[in-house]
């Protein structure tokens, strides 16, 4: 078979390695692995509620004649993150902060 082919012989799907040099190693791996995955979801559908929140938010005070922004709100989430999370929780919270309401 040449090399870009995939064998469909199989069911078995093909999965990342573990890197880990011993059997035991490597199932303990998988089993970190698998709440890794899960865990990634929820950030992903949490990060996609929230966006969608906040632009509702926004619509709502827009059209009630307000401002797009409130920047003490904003400032208000940022040190929360900071105080949590340290220097990258700022990072993280001005990345939030822009998927919702979009760039400053
Ligand atoms: O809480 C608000 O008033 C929002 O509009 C939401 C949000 C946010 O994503 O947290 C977005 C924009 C504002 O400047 C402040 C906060």
């Amino acid at each position: 078979m040449a090399p870009e082919e995939h064998d469909m012989s199989s069911n078995a799907v093909a999965q990342p390695t573990t890197g880990a040099q011993d059997e035991e190693a490597a199932q303990r791996i998988r089993g970190m692995r698998e709440r890794i995955d899960e865990i990634d979801s929820a950030i992903i559908a949490l990060w996609q509620e929230r966006a969608r929140l906040s632009q509702q938010v926004g619509a709502t005070r827009v059209a009630s004649g307000g401002t797009r922004l409130v920047l003490s709100r904003e400032r208000e989430i940022l040190e929360k993150f900071r105080t949590e999370l340290g220097a990258d929780g700022t990072q993280l919270a001005l990345l939030i902060l822009r998927a919702g309401r979009g760039a400053l």
